[in-house]
């Protein structure tokens, strides 16, 4: 398997380097240059394995043999080791059409640490195998930080470098980023929101002299081995819903930055018989404007509470865009250059059919939001976070009459206080959070300027050279 470029000019690499470009250096996202399809009568037989064990039989597709298979194999129980679930994400019946997917029961109480975990293993694995240093640097609107940070907190050859947006995370999220003591991690709290503090680390990173120098590496969903680590729970979703053989299951993913729902689209892709995908967002609606109308314009942001979802630009809607061109980079590039020149993309006819057969959509609105966490606390005496309640909003708008719907519960709702607090709900926090209000905080608080981030990152990196 071989790893390209969405914008074609990028030579085709291997899988280790693909995780250690992240971003394309031609400005683009590396994709699989054929995405493997996974037989019926292989998933069939798929249906009694682990988490970890299903984890090793997709990563083998895409790996190459460049990690051996044990190595692969001890990265993938050693992440998964720490989840308070011994299912790692499992899936809760609510009624006969709605099933739950909890993917917070990882030490961050989000769903990025799904991944995080073995993203921080695979860092650690490289950085010792090829003795290679290793400087992360990632955006977060919350919850990517606090997960990255834990996957590599005091980790050997590896810092960490997240930028957050000032003011504009939750308090339990900046209190897990700011608590971690260790000094290979740096804070970065930026004046500006989330799209601001993605676009100053895609800048680094499209500065290749700087990227190569300072040797960056990335954890956001920009870098492929996000999104195929996520891909794994969509499989173990499938697979753990009763009566799903044979038929085809919904599947309602929160969204922002379009990650989560690209490993599912790759998920289908590889022969999964996944339903409709239904995008759940907020007010931030950009995705929903683009898949009602096939218009994709960045709006004015909107602070709400769901504030993970607080995105306009969403990352990976260029890997989807590179898919609905049929893989046609000149025609990607165009796009993303209307982007950048007229502040829009615009598809229509058969594109956009195309679009709606993929997916549907809907930005949630704060009311609604807030009216569907009490509606499921009172009818199921299950308490969902903000953002899981735009995806079960979403699942009730596109679920058919005799179809099952599968939403991703994205984060625990201790993470979200704030909102839930709103409508007089009050809830324990486990003991790991409760504890995080009496910590110390560390955090540098920046203007949303990369000349201002530069001279924090190179503080931070001192004078490692090219040598570990
Ligand atoms: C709790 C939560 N739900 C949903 C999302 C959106 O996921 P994505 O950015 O992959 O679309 C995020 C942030 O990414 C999040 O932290
Ligand atoms: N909601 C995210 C935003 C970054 O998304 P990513 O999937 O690209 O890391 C967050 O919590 O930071």
């Amino acid at each position: 398997m071989k790893y390209i470029s969405t914008r074609g000019n990028v030579e085709a690499k291997g899988f280790i380097d693909t995780v250690l470009m992240g971003l394309a250096d031609d400005g683009g996202l590396m994709v699989p240059s054929e995405i493997p399809v996974v037989s019926a009568a292989e998933l069939e037989e798929w249906r009694t394995l682990s988490y970890q064990e299903l984890f090793l039989k997709i990563f083998s597709y895409y790996t190459n043999d460049e990690i051996p298979y044990e190595d692969l194999k001890e990265m993938a129980y050693t992440s998964y080791g720490n989840f308070r679930a011994p299912e790692v994400t499992p899936v809760r019946k609510l009624s006969d059409s709605l099933y739950v997917l909890e993917l917070f029961h990882g030490p961050t109480f989000a769903f990025k640490d799904v991944a995080l975990q073995f993203m921080g293993e695979l860092y650690s694995y490289i950085s010792r195998k090829q003795n290679k240093i290793i400087h992360i640097l990632g955006a977060t609107s919350g919850d990517t930080g606090a997960a990255a940070i834990q996957g590599v907190r005091g980790k050997e050859g590896i810092k960490i470098c997240i930028l957050h947006p000032h003011g504009k995370v939750s308090r339990v999220q900046e209190l897990q980023m700011t608590t971690v003591d260790d000094s290979n991690v740096l804070n970065l709290s930026v004046h500006g929101n989330f799209d601001d503090c993605q676009k100053v680390i895609k800048d680094l990173f499209a500065d290749l002299d700087f990227k190569s120098k300072y040797h960056l590496r990335a954890i956001n969903s920009i870098n492929f081995v996000r999104i195929l680590a996520q891909t794994v729970y969509y499989f173990y979703a499938y697979l753990h819903v009763e009566g799903s053989a044979g038929k085809k299951i919904n599947i309602s993913v929160p969204s922002g930055n379009f990650g989560n729902i690209f490993s599912g689209y790759l998920a289908k892709k590889m022969g999964l018989p996944l339903g409709k995908l239904i995008i759940a967002t907020n007010e931030n609606n950009i995705l929903e404007r683009f898949v009602n109308t096939g218009e994709y314009k960045p709006g004015d942001f909107t602070s709400t509470y769901s504030p993970s979802m607080d995105i306009q630009v969403a990352s990976n809607f260029e890997r989807y865009l590179y898919y609905l061109t049929g893989e046609d980079s000149g025609k990607l590039s165009s796009y993303m250059a209307a982007l950048q020149s007229e502040g829009k993309i615009t598809i229509d006819g058969t594109d956009l059919e195309q679009v709606q057969t993929d997916f549907a959509a809907l930005g949630v609105k704060n009311q609604q939001c807030l009216d569907t966490i009490g509606k499921y606390q009172n009818e199921f005496g299950y308490l969902l976070d903000p953002h899981t309640a735009c995806g079960i909003a979403a699942y009730e708008a596109f679920n058919g009459e005799g179809e099952i719907g599968i939403t991703f519960a994205t984060a625990h709702p201790a993470k979200f206080d704030e909102a839930i607090a709103l409508i007089d709900i009050k809830q324990e926090f486990p003991a790991q959070i409760a504890a995080l209000f009496a910590m110390p905080q560390h955090q540098t608080v920046v203007e949303h300027d990369k000349e201002a981030v530069v001279r924090e990152l190179k503080a931070f990196y001192g004078n490692e050279g090219s040598v570990r």
